[in-house]
């Protein structure tokens, strides 16, 4: 408690060096600054401590302390203070003036520091304790050894005597500090020439520090001339500096370069002032500052990346380096004069500038930014930036790089994934998304939207007859009608090959869905005009309503393209919104075509005949192939079933290989006068390998081509008419013979015999049927046979399945019969039978 009386501060007295440490009492006293006086009281003090009681003041103190009466204070508590009871000469020496009734905190600092710790640590231990004193007087450093015995009072709180010891020895303070400093001190003299200018100058005293920097001892260099031994001062421009401020009596300060003996160049800087002829000089290595500064050069001003320090207050430029001068195109002083805002783009400066000037908002390192070159042109740059003391401003410097390239390709390359490279509309990726985010609108508004699936009709066929270019140009110019055709926020892309996609937001209803398919097979069944030649084509569409058909954009993406399917069975042209049931249509759809893929390599597939009889000789003059599929489980499946199966993918060019061969082959082993007909889909037109193949078929055979008739639909004379009239002929120049199927049943038949010089006219059965019956159904036939007549075709009845048919078709003049009258198409075993019986039937005995 007493010991915290004392004023609790900071307590640094100083040590003494030479001694351990105040409270090593032993050490004091077996130092030779222990004077008799205070090794006879400290005998005393332990003498008369019993145990750990205090000895008392008056047994200690009384007529014993004489002897150093002038070196000790009496201290005790008065009123709260501590208080000096009683003081010798030595002690008043030490404090300055006079003690008696002085109370220890108003004593000045040096004293009352060392006094207040000792003190305390006195009365805290109940033990003697050393401490040492410095004071500093006329310049010189005074040393004082004190001690502070705690005693007993019997009348209140302990007394503390003092003991305070002044050591014989003092030192000069600023030789001590001339001494220590690590900064080079010179004092310098003049050296003038006869005519009393100054020449040189003697070093007249100088420190260690300033011998080390050329490395030699201070005794050496005393009294010698700069020139001689201090050449670090004796450069031109230093002596010249040297000699121009001890003229004018002033001051100066400059810099110099020194190469030392390690080869080194060392850098100081000089503080000089004249006093009287003197000359006072400071050197402080700077070489370490230089090199940092060389490396910000390094960093900031040579740096490649432009960088820029501003102030962190008021944005204005502080410094740039020279790279920014390069890349932002300004000049140093015109950009020095700007803020950090005035080199964003207007509309960026509002948010910028919170950004710059929130610390909460402080952008992050690697950022982008966007910045405005001299020229106005607007550069993306990625910063890195952090605070920096700017000459005592608080400051940002940031490096800047660059990125508006690096930006451009990574917008290139997003564009590219999410874009069609042909037509530029966004491809499937971005239609998901764009379908996701209509979906989630379609919940929050609780609003529908279309989607349109497009599948082009005839498509396979411009590429297949033109080529590609033709085809990628035609891709082109659909996506441009179809982007006219549709509404700004309806979104158009592309799936792949000649699938479109238009999504059609916010519907009004269902009615807004139908007319924009409608719009779009108009717009897209227009004719093209591409490298000179007229392209008809053709758009199926599919349409689902979304939420309704599709609660996620993959599955309104499949029930839309079951939609298209339909609109393609249903016969192209046409558009189909999507139905429930169209799931398992679909299903089914798919498997009938997985199998006929598997029918072929499993040979599932079997060729009937047909008779077809010459009226003029009543036997049989051919035999039409006819395919059928006998399948494990589906049994006999009709060839209406799967033949526009076939063809819609394509599989009807190896099938239909398949039956030219088998065919050719069978018929081989047939009397010579029977010829055998074959059907030709227009899709094996396409691929111009049919020649080829049929050649083939013929010489594997050995079949004499003229009993070779191919039966061609006009659907073959529909589309690219000029190339496969062009495989007509060189099926014509084989030598086979070309039939013109189903007349009568197509949009201009009459006009299709013109385009080509067919052997044979098939009056399709629904003339025949009724041919009977209905007048128009006879003229029919009757005009087509007497065409035939005068064209030099053979006209050959369909379907005549009563005599009454026979007699009317032959009678409107007919030259060939082909129906069950005759016999129902049979496997090629049967053959020689069906000709046995139609001979029999021809002499009237069936
Ligand atoms: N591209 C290919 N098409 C082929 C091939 N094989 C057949 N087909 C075509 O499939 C369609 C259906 O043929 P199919 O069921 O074989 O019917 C043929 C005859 O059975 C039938 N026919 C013949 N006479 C009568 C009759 O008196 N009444 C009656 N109801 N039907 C009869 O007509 C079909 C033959 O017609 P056509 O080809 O026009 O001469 C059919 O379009 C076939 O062309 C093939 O290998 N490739």
């Amino acid at each position: 408690m007493l010991a915290e009386k004392l004023e609790r501060k900071s307590f640094n007295w100083t040590r003494d060096a030479s001694l351990p440490s105040r409270g090593s009492m032993e050490s004091f006293l077996a130092s030779p600054f222990a004077t008799i006086g205070i090794h006879a009281i400290d005998r005393n003090w332990r003498a008369l401590r019993k145990g750990t009681a205090l000895p008392f003041y008056e047994d200690v103190v009384l007529g014993r302390a004489s002897r150093v009466g002038s070196n000790i204070a009496l201290v005790r508590l008065r009123r709260a203070d501590w208080t000096i009871m009683f003081a010798g000469e030595e002690f008043e020496a030490w404090i300055g003036g006079k003690a008696q009734g002085q109370i220890i905190s108003s004593l000045k600092l040096d004293c009352r520091l060392t006094l207040q710790g000792a003190m305390r640590e006195a009365l805290e231990t109940a033990c003697p304790v050393h401490a040492v004193a410095h004071s500093v007087h006329l310049g010189y450093v005074h040393i004082y050894d004190l001690v502070v015995y705690p005693l007993a009072n019997r009348w209140g709180e302990p007394i503390l005597l003092v003991y305070v010891g002044h050591r014989k020895e003092t030192y000069s303070l600023i030789d001590a500090i001339f001494a220590s400093s690590l900064d080079g001190l010179l004092a310098l003299a003049p050296v003038k020439s006869a005519d009393g200018a100054v020449v040189d100058f003697q070093v007249v005293s100088l420190n260690d520090s300033a011998a080390r920097i050329v490395a030699r001892e201070a005794e050496q260099i005393r009294w010698q001339l700069i020139s001689e031994l201090f050449p670090l001062l004796a450069t031109e421009g230093a002596l010249d500096r040297l000699v121009a401020m001890h003229s004018a009596g002033t001051t100066d300060h400059f810099e110099v370069d020194y190469l030392r003996a390690d080869g080194e160049t060392a850098h100081f800087s000089v503080h000089a002032a004249a006093m009287e002829d003197l000359i006072a000089i400071s050197l402080v290595d700077i070489t370490a500052i230089k090199r940092r500064e060389a490396s910000f050069r390094l960093l900031f001003q040579d740096n490649p990346l432009p960088m820029m320090v501003y102030d962190a207050a008021t944005l204005d430029l502080l410094d740039i380096n020279k790279a920014t001068v390069e890349h932002y195109g300004y000049s140093r002083e015109a950009m020095l004069a700007l803020s950090m805002l005035d080199i964003r783009p207007r509309e960026d400066r509002a948010s910028a500038r919170v950004a710059m000037l929130d610390p909460h908002a402080m952008p992050n390192s690697g950022d982008i930014w966007r910045h405005l070159r001299a020229d106005g042109s607007t550069i993306d740059v990625q910063v890195y930036s952090r605070a920096v003391d700017f000459h005592g401003k608080p400051a940002r410097i940031a490096a800047y790089v660059d990125v508006t390239e690096r930006r451009k390709i990574e917008a290139r390359i997003s564009h590219m994934a999410h874009h069609d490279a042909l037509t530029g509309l966004p491809n499937r990726t971005l239609l998901l998304e764009h379908l996701r985010k209509t979906l989630s609108q379609c919940e929050r508004r609780d609003s529908t939207a279309a989607i349109h699936y497009i599948d082009l009709d005839f498509f396979k066929d411009v590429n297949d007859t033109l080529g590609h270019p033709v085809g990628d140009r035609l891709l082109g110019q659909v996506a441009d009608r179809l982007r006219e055709a549709v509404r700004d926020n309806d979104v158009v892309s592309r799936l792949g090959g000649d699938e479109f996609c238009v999504l059609q937001p916010d519907l009004g209803d269902v009615g807004e869905a139908n007319a924009l398919a409608e719009r779009i097979i108009k717009v897209v069944s227009a004719p093209y005009e591409i490298e000179g030649h007229q392209v008809i084509i053709g758009a199926s569409v599919g349409i689902a309503i979304a939420p309704a058909d599709g609660e996620t954009a993959d599955a309104l993406l499949k029930n839309v393209d079951m939609a298209m399917y339909r609109a393609k069975e249903d016969g192209r042209g046409v558009a189909r919104f999507f139905q429930a049931d169209m799931d398992a249509k679909v299903q089914a759809r798919r498997e009938l075509e997985m199998d006929l893929r598997a029918a072929l390599v499993r040979g599932e597939f079997e060729l009937h005949y047909q008779p077809v009889v010459a009226v003029e000789s009543g036997e049989v003059s051919a035999f039409e192939a006819l395919l059928r599929w006998r399948h494990p489980t589906r049994g006999m499946v009709p060839p209406d079933r799967f033949i526009p199966v076939a063809e819609q993918v394509g599989l009807i060019v190896p099938i239909g290989e398949w039956v030219l061969r088998t065919a050719c082959r069978e018929a081989a082993n047939w009397p010579a006068t029977i010829r055998v007909a074959v059907n030709l889909s227009a899709v094996q037109f396409k691929g111009g390998k049919l020649a080829a193949i049929v050649a083939s078929a013929l010489a594997e055979a050995g079949l004499a081509p003229r009993r070779l008739e191919l039966e061609i639909t006009e659907s073959v004379l529909l589309r690219d008419s000029d190339s496969n009239l062009n495989h007509l002929n060189q099926l014509r120049a084989l030598g086979t013979r070309i039939s013109m199927d189903d007349f009568g049943t197509g949009y201009s038949s009459l006009s299709y015999l013109r385009s080509f010089p067919f052997d044979k006219i098939k009056i399709d059965r629904s003339f025949v049927k009724d041919v009977a019956g209905s007048q128009g159904d006879g003229a029919i036939v009757r005009a087509v046979a007497g065409l035939g007549t005068s064209l030099g075709m053979i006209t050959t009845a369909e379907g005549v399945e009563t005599r009454e048919q026979l007699a009317r078709v032959v009678a409107d003049g007919c030259t060939e019969i082909q129906g069950y009258l005759f016999g129902r198409p049979v496997p090629a075993g049967e053959v020689q039978d069906t000709l046995e019986r139609i001979r029999l039937m021809d002499k009237g005995q069936n």
